[in-house]
Protein backbone atom coordinates (compact mmCIF):
# COMPACT_ATOMS: atom_id res chain seq x y z
CA UNK A 1 0.00 0.00 0.00
CA UNK A 2 2.44 2.36 1.27
CA UNK A 3 4.51 1.59 -1.97
CA UNK A 4 1.91 3.88 -3.97
CA UNK A 5 3.10 7.51 -3.65
CA UNK A 6 6.46 6.38 -3.81
CA UNK A 7 5.98 5.24 -7.10
CA UNK A 8 3.52 8.02 -8.17
CA UNK A 9 6.65 10.30 -7.29
CA UNK A 10 8.94 8.30 -9.56
CA UNK A 11 5.97 8.96 -12.29
CA UNK A 12 5.79 12.51 -11.45
CA UNK A 13 9.87 12.71 -11.86
CA UNK A 14 9.68 10.90 -15.01
CA UNK A 15 7.01 13.29 -16.64
CA UNK A 16 8.74 16.13 -15.50
CA UNK A 17 12.28 14.72 -17.64
CA UNK A 18 9.40 14.07 -20.14
CA UNK A 19 8.36 17.55 -20.11
CA UNK A 20 12.11 18.74 -19.98
CA UNK A 21 12.94 16.92 -23.42
CA UNK A 22 9.31 18.14 -25.01
CA UNK A 23 10.32 22.24 -24.62
CA UNK A 24 14.06 20.85 -25.73
CA UNK A 25 12.61 19.27 -29.22
CA UNK A 26 10.15 21.81 -29.82
CA UNK A 27 13.13 24.72 -29.41
CA UNK A 28 15.03 22.58 -32.11
CA UNK A 29 11.62 22.42 -34.31
CA UNK A 30 11.34 26.26 -34.10
CA UNK A 31 15.37 26.40 -35.30
CA UNK A 32 14.16 24.32 -38.01
CA UNK A 33 11.16 26.34 -38.78
CA UNK A 34 13.07 29.35 -39.07
CA UNK A 35 16.16 28.18 -41.53
CA UNK A 36 12.84 26.74 -43.49
CA UNK A 37 11.26 29.68 -43.92
CA UNK A 38 15.05 31.26 -45.08
CA UNK A 39 15.52 28.53 -47.16
CA UNK A 40 12.07 28.45 -48.49
CA UNK A 41 11.06 24.48 -47.71
CA UNK A 42 8.00 23.37 -46.74
CA UNK A 43 7.36 23.21 -42.99
CA UNK A 44 5.03 19.97 -43.04
CA UNK A 45 7.62 17.19 -44.23
CA UNK A 46 5.25 13.67 -44.35
CA UNK A 47 8.01 11.81 -45.33
CA UNK A 48 10.42 12.80 -42.08
CA UNK A 49 7.37 11.94 -40.23
CA UNK A 50 6.66 8.32 -41.04
CA UNK A 51 10.50 8.11 -40.80
CA UNK A 52 10.41 8.92 -37.65
CA UNK A 53 7.56 7.03 -36.64
CA UNK A 54 8.96 4.19 -38.05
CA UNK A 55 12.63 4.29 -36.69
CA UNK A 56 11.04 4.74 -33.20
CA UNK A 57 8.64 2.05 -33.60
CA UNK A 58 11.48 -0.47 -35.08
CA UNK A 59 14.31 0.76 -31.74
CA UNK A 60 10.97 0.39 -28.83
CA UNK A 61 12.41 -1.84 -26.41
CA UNK A 62 8.92 -2.12 -24.71
CA UNK A 63 6.85 -2.63 -22.79
CA UNK A 64 5.07 0.92 -24.20
CA UNK A 65 3.28 -0.54 -27.03
CA UNK A 66 4.42 -0.23 -30.58
CA UNK A 67 1.30 0.64 -31.31
CA UNK A 68 0.93 3.76 -28.98
CA UNK A 69 4.03 5.28 -30.61
CA UNK A 70 2.58 6.56 -33.47
CA UNK A 71 -0.39 8.27 -31.85
CA UNK A 72 2.30 9.65 -29.20
CA UNK A 73 4.45 10.97 -31.89
CA UNK A 74 1.63 12.14 -34.41
CA UNK A 75 0.78 15.35 -31.16
CA UNK A 76 4.40 15.72 -30.43
CA UNK A 77 5.05 16.36 -34.45
CA UNK A 78 1.92 18.62 -34.41
CA UNK A 79 2.79 20.17 -31.70
CA UNK A 80 6.21 20.90 -32.85
CA UNK A 81 5.07 22.27 -36.08
CA UNK A 82 2.38 24.85 -34.81
CA UNK A 83 5.36 26.43 -33.28
CA UNK A 84 7.08 25.84 -36.40
CA UNK A 85 3.91 27.41 -38.35
CA UNK A 86 0.87 28.22 -37.53
CA UNK A 87 -0.99 25.55 -40.28
CA UNK A 88 -4.68 26.26 -41.64
CA UNK A 89 -5.60 22.51 -43.09
CA UNK A 90 -9.51 22.36 -44.84
CA UNK A 91 -11.00 18.75 -45.28
CA UNK A 92 -14.52 17.94 -46.56
CA UNK A 93 -16.99 17.90 -43.80
CA UNK A 94 -18.71 18.52 -41.81
CA UNK A 95 -17.29 17.68 -38.59
CA UNK A 96 -16.76 14.09 -37.00
CA UNK A 97 -16.88 12.59 -41.23
CA UNK A 98 -14.22 10.10 -42.13
CA UNK A 99 -12.42 12.58 -43.98
CA UNK A 100 -12.18 14.82 -40.47
CA UNK A 101 -10.75 11.70 -38.56
CA UNK A 102 -7.83 11.65 -41.69
CA UNK A 103 -7.16 14.92 -41.03
CA UNK A 104 -7.19 14.64 -37.65
CA UNK A 105 -4.78 11.31 -37.72
CA UNK A 106 -2.56 13.08 -40.46
CA UNK A 107 -2.18 16.62 -38.89
CA UNK A 108 -2.88 16.26 -35.45
CA UNK A 109 -4.91 18.65 -33.24
CA UNK A 110 -3.04 21.19 -32.84
CA UNK A 111 -3.28 22.26 -36.57
CA UNK A 112 -6.09 24.25 -37.44
CA UNK A 113 -8.76 22.14 -38.97
CA UNK A 114 -11.49 23.65 -40.80
CA UNK A 115 -14.35 21.78 -42.42
CA UNK A 116 -15.67 22.78 -46.23
CA UNK A 117 -18.44 22.09 -47.59
CA UNK A 118 -17.66 20.43 -51.12
CA UNK A 119 -14.73 18.97 -52.64
CA UNK A 120 -14.47 21.76 -54.55
CA UNK A 121 -14.37 24.36 -51.76
CA UNK A 122 -11.56 22.52 -50.29
CA UNK A 123 -9.66 22.57 -53.39
CA UNK A 124 -10.18 26.70 -54.09
CA UNK A 125 -9.39 26.99 -50.47
CA UNK A 126 -5.95 25.54 -50.53
CA UNK A 127 -5.88 27.64 -54.26
CA UNK A 128 -6.30 30.79 -53.06
CA UNK A 129 -3.59 30.67 -50.37
CA UNK A 130 -6.18 30.42 -47.61
CA UNK A 131 -5.09 27.15 -46.21
CA UNK A 132 -2.16 25.40 -46.94
CA UNK A 133 -3.61 22.06 -47.21
CA UNK A 134 -6.39 20.11 -47.68
CA UNK A 135 -7.99 16.10 -46.96
CA UNK A 136 -10.27 14.71 -49.97
CA UNK A 137 -11.21 11.10 -50.21
CA UNK A 138 -10.38 9.38 -53.57
CA UNK A 139 -11.12 5.93 -53.56
CA UNK A 140 -13.12 3.22 -51.43
CA UNK A 141 -11.90 0.13 -51.66
CA UNK A 142 -15.47 -1.39 -51.72
CA UNK A 143 -16.61 1.49 -53.94
CA UNK A 144 -14.14 2.89 -55.97
CA UNK A 145 -12.74 6.07 -57.23
CA UNK A 146 -14.19 9.47 -55.45
CA UNK A 147 -14.65 10.88 -58.93
CA UNK A 148 -15.48 14.66 -57.83
CA UNK A 149 -12.62 14.52 -56.80
CA UNK A 150 -10.45 12.80 -59.73
CA UNK A 151 -12.71 15.80 -62.01
CA UNK A 152 -11.23 18.30 -59.88
CA UNK A 153 -7.72 17.61 -60.75
CA UNK A 154 -8.16 18.74 -64.62
CA UNK A 155 -9.17 22.08 -63.32
CA UNK A 156 -6.97 22.46 -60.84
CA UNK A 157 -3.14 22.86 -60.74
CA UNK A 158 -2.84 21.51 -57.18
CA UNK A 159 -0.09 19.09 -56.14
CA UNK A 160 -1.04 15.69 -54.39
CA UNK A 161 1.78 15.41 -51.32
CA UNK A 162 0.65 12.49 -49.52
CA UNK A 163 -2.06 9.19 -49.43
CA UNK A 164 -3.46 8.40 -46.35
CA UNK A 165 -5.56 4.88 -45.90
CA UNK A 166 -8.14 4.65 -42.84
CA UNK A 167 -9.87 1.90 -42.10
CA UNK A 168 -14.01 2.47 -42.03
CA UNK A 169 -15.59 1.34 -39.26
CA UNK A 170 -19.89 1.89 -39.64
CA UNK A 171 -21.08 1.88 -35.98
CA UNK A 172 -25.02 1.78 -34.77
CA UNK A 173 -25.09 5.05 -32.85
CA UNK A 174 -28.11 6.12 -30.65
CA UNK A 175 -29.33 8.34 -27.78
CA UNK A 176 -30.81 6.57 -25.78
CA UNK A 177 -32.51 2.79 -25.63
CA UNK A 178 -32.03 -0.70 -27.50
CA UNK A 179 -31.96 -2.09 -31.18
CA UNK A 180 -36.18 -2.98 -31.12
CA UNK A 181 -36.98 0.44 -30.01
CA UNK A 182 -35.44 2.24 -33.32
CA UNK A 183 -37.79 3.33 -35.77
CA UNK A 184 -35.72 5.20 -38.42
CA UNK A 185 -31.81 4.87 -39.57
CA UNK A 186 -30.35 7.84 -41.01
CA UNK A 187 -26.87 7.77 -42.50
CA UNK A 188 -25.04 8.83 -46.22
CA UNK A 189 -26.24 6.72 -49.49
CA UNK A 190 -23.02 4.39 -49.53
CA UNK A 191 -23.30 3.97 -45.67
CA UNK A 192 -26.20 2.84 -46.09
CA UNK A 193 -25.45 0.36 -49.09
CA UNK A 194 -22.13 -0.99 -47.32
CA UNK A 195 -24.12 -2.45 -44.14
CA UNK A 196 -27.40 -3.28 -46.26
CA UNK A 197 -27.25 -6.93 -45.22
CA UNK A 198 -27.10 -6.14 -41.22
CA UNK A 199 -30.20 -3.73 -41.50
CA UNK A 200 -32.06 -6.29 -43.30
CA UNK A 201 -30.94 -9.27 -40.50
CA UNK A 202 -31.22 -6.64 -37.66
CA UNK A 203 -33.58 -3.96 -38.55
CA UNK A 204 -35.96 -5.21 -41.51
CA UNK A 205 -38.84 -2.53 -40.24
CA UNK A 206 -36.57 0.59 -39.61
CA UNK A 207 -37.47 3.36 -42.08
CA UNK A 208 -33.84 4.24 -43.96
CA UNK A 209 -33.58 8.08 -44.23
CA UNK A 210 -30.54 9.68 -46.81
CA UNK A 211 -28.51 12.08 -45.43
CA UNK A 212 -25.67 14.41 -46.69
CA UNK A 213 -22.82 12.41 -44.61
CA UNK A 214 -22.59 10.28 -42.08
CA UNK A 215 -21.70 13.05 -39.33
CA UNK A 216 -24.73 14.85 -40.42
CA UNK A 217 -26.98 11.79 -39.50
CA UNK A 218 -25.13 11.69 -35.92
CA UNK A 219 -26.18 15.49 -35.34
CA UNK A 220 -30.25 14.64 -36.59
CA UNK A 221 -29.84 11.53 -33.82
CA UNK A 222 -28.64 13.23 -31.36
CA UNK A 223 -32.25 15.42 -31.22
CA UNK A 224 -34.27 12.80 -31.70
CA UNK A 225 -35.63 9.62 -29.82
CA UNK A 226 -36.47 6.00 -31.86
CA UNK A 227 -33.74 6.84 -34.38
CA UNK A 228 -30.09 5.47 -35.01
CA UNK A 229 -27.42 7.00 -37.35
CA UNK A 230 -24.76 4.68 -38.88
CA UNK A 231 -21.53 6.98 -38.15
CA UNK A 232 -18.00 6.91 -37.14
CA UNK A 233 -17.47 6.29 -33.62
CA UNK A 234 -15.45 10.07 -33.42
CA UNK A 235 -19.05 11.12 -34.88
CA UNK A 236 -20.94 9.38 -31.44
CA UNK A 237 -18.20 11.04 -29.06
CA UNK A 238 -18.57 14.82 -30.47
CA UNK A 239 -22.71 13.99 -30.54
CA UNK A 240 -22.88 12.20 -27.14
CA UNK A 241 -24.36 9.54 -28.56
CA UNK A 242 -23.71 5.63 -27.39
CA UNK A 243 -22.35 3.27 -29.94
CA UNK A 244 -24.97 -0.09 -29.89
CA UNK A 245 -23.35 -1.95 -32.42
CA UNK A 246 -20.03 -1.76 -33.61
CA UNK A 247 -18.51 -2.48 -37.00
CA UNK A 248 -22.00 -3.01 -38.66
CA UNK A 249 -20.52 -3.03 -42.40
CA UNK A 250 -21.07 -5.98 -44.44
CA UNK A 251 -17.75 -6.59 -46.01
CA UNK A 252 -15.07 -6.11 -42.94
CA UNK A 253 -12.33 -5.61 -45.41
CA UNK A 254 -13.43 -1.52 -45.91
CA UNK A 255 -10.75 1.03 -46.55
CA UNK A 256 -10.35 4.85 -47.86
CA UNK A 257 -7.70 6.38 -49.30
CA UNK A 258 -7.64 9.84 -49.20
CA UNK A 259 -5.23 12.70 -50.32
CA UNK A 260 -3.34 15.70 -48.49
CA UNK A 261 -3.35 18.67 -51.39
CA UNK A 262 -0.65 21.47 -51.10
CA UNK A 263 0.09 24.11 -53.53
CA UNK A 264 3.85 22.70 -53.87
CA UNK A 265 5.08 19.04 -55.41
CA UNK A 266 7.35 17.46 -52.72
CA UNK A 267 11.07 15.81 -53.28
CA UNK A 268 11.83 12.35 -53.41
CA UNK A 269 11.07 10.49 -49.96
CA UNK A 270 12.80 6.68 -51.80
CA UNK A 271 9.25 5.12 -51.61
CA UNK A 272 7.37 6.74 -53.81
CA UNK A 273 4.01 7.12 -56.03
CA UNK A 274 3.35 9.13 -58.67
CA UNK A 275 -0.28 10.31 -59.83
CA UNK A 276 -0.38 12.14 -63.79
CA UNK A 277 -3.00 12.36 -65.72
CA UNK A 278 -3.70 12.63 -69.68
CA UNK A 279 -5.88 12.58 -72.56
CA UNK A 280 -4.88 11.66 -76.24
CA UNK A 281 -6.90 11.78 -79.67
CA UNK A 282 -8.75 8.36 -79.71
CA UNK A 283 -7.83 5.92 -82.76
CA UNK A 284 -7.59 1.87 -82.42
CA UNK A 285 -4.68 0.49 -80.24
CA UNK A 286 -3.91 4.38 -79.05
CA UNK A 287 -4.13 3.69 -75.17
CA UNK A 288 -1.56 0.64 -75.22
CA UNK A 289 0.91 2.73 -77.41
CA UNK A 290 0.48 5.37 -74.68
CA UNK A 291 1.41 3.14 -72.00
CA UNK A 292 4.38 1.66 -74.20
CA UNK A 293 6.85 4.38 -72.62
CA UNK A 294 6.43 2.97 -68.85
CA UNK A 295 7.07 -0.87 -70.02
CA UNK A 296 9.86 0.09 -72.05
CA UNK A 297 11.55 1.93 -68.98
CA UNK A 298 10.67 -0.70 -66.83
CA UNK A 299 8.01 1.09 -64.30
CA UNK A 300 5.39 -0.76 -62.31
CA UNK A 301 2.16 0.90 -62.97
CA UNK A 302 -0.31 1.00 -60.04
CA UNK A 303 -3.30 1.89 -61.03
CA UNK A 304 -5.40 3.50 -63.94
CA UNK A 305 -8.76 5.19 -63.75
CA UNK A 306 -11.05 6.92 -67.07
CA UNK A 307 -12.92 9.94 -66.56
CA UNK A 308 -15.12 11.05 -69.29
CA UNK A 309 -14.16 15.00 -70.18
CA UNK A 310 -17.28 16.80 -69.63
CA UNK A 311 -17.18 19.13 -72.42
CA UNK A 312 -17.02 16.46 -75.09
CA UNK A 313 -19.33 13.51 -75.52
CA UNK A 314 -17.16 10.30 -75.62
CA UNK A 315 -13.99 11.43 -75.10
CA UNK A 316 -12.09 10.15 -71.61
CA UNK A 317 -8.96 11.32 -69.48
CA UNK A 318 -7.13 8.69 -68.03
CA UNK A 319 -5.71 8.71 -64.40
CA UNK A 320 -2.31 7.11 -63.74
CA UNK A 321 -0.09 5.95 -60.91
CA UNK A 322 3.23 4.80 -60.98
CA UNK A 323 5.50 3.77 -58.86
CA UNK A 324 8.14 6.13 -58.24
CA UNK A 325 9.57 9.83 -58.08
CA UNK A 326 8.93 11.99 -61.16
CA UNK A 327 12.33 13.12 -60.96
CA UNK A 328 13.42 9.50 -61.18
CA UNK A 329 15.41 9.43 -64.46
CA UNK A 330 13.39 6.63 -66.43
CA UNK A 331 10.27 8.26 -64.80
CA UNK A 332 10.95 11.40 -66.07
CA UNK A 333 11.72 9.91 -69.91
CA UNK A 334 8.48 8.15 -69.81
CA UNK A 335 6.68 10.91 -69.41
CA UNK A 336 8.57 12.87 -71.70
CA UNK A 337 7.64 10.18 -74.24
CA UNK A 338 4.33 10.33 -73.61
CA UNK A 339 4.14 13.89 -73.86
CA UNK A 340 4.72 13.68 -77.57
CA UNK A 341 1.09 11.55 -77.90
CA UNK A 342 -0.90 13.53 -75.23
CA UNK A 343 -3.27 16.26 -76.08
CA UNK A 344 -3.04 16.85 -72.46
CA UNK A 345 -0.44 15.86 -69.79
CA UNK A 346 -0.35 16.93 -66.22
CA UNK A 347 1.66 15.13 -63.14
CA UNK A 348 -0.69 15.92 -60.03
CA UNK A 349 2.55 14.87 -57.66
CA UNK A 350 5.07 12.13 -55.81
CA UNK A 351 4.50 11.40 -52.65
CA UNK A 352 5.36 8.82 -50.78
CA UNK A 353 3.83 5.47 -50.99
CA UNK A 354 1.79 4.44 -47.42
CA UNK A 355 1.12 0.95 -49.01
O1 LIG B 1 12.34 17.81 -39.60
C1 LIG B 1 11.62 18.75 -39.96
O2 LIG B 1 11.63 19.15 -41.13
C2 LIG B 1 10.77 19.44 -38.98
O3 LIG B 1 10.17 20.44 -39.32
C3 LIG B 1 10.55 18.85 -37.64
C4 LIG B 1 9.34 17.96 -37.58
C5 LIG B 1 9.35 17.26 -36.17
O4 LIG B 1 8.75 17.78 -35.25
O5 LIG B 1 10.03 16.25 -36.09
C6 LIG B 1 8.10 18.79 -37.70
C7 LIG B 1 7.37 18.86 -38.86
C8 LIG B 1 7.73 18.15 -40.09
O6 LIG B 1 6.60 17.72 -40.80
C9 LIG B 1 8.66 17.04 -39.83
C10 LIG B 1 9.36 16.94 -38.66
Amino acid sequence: MDQLPKLREEIDQLDDQILELLNKRAKVAMEIGHLKKVLRKPFYVPSRERAIFERLRKENPGPFPSDAIETVFREIISASLSLEYPMKVVYLGPKATFTHVAALQKFGKLAQLAACKSIAAVFDEVASGRALYGVVPVENSNEGAVTHTLDMFLESDLKIIEEHYLEISHDLLVREGELNDIRRIYSHPQALDQCRRWLEDHLPHAQQVVVTSTARAAQIVADEPHSAAIASRHAANLYKLRVLESNIQDNHENYTRFLVIGREMLERSGHDRTALLFAFKDRPGVLGEMLEPFKKHGLNLMKIESRPVKKKAWEYVFFLDIAGHIEDPELTAAVKELEEYATLLKVLGSFRRNR
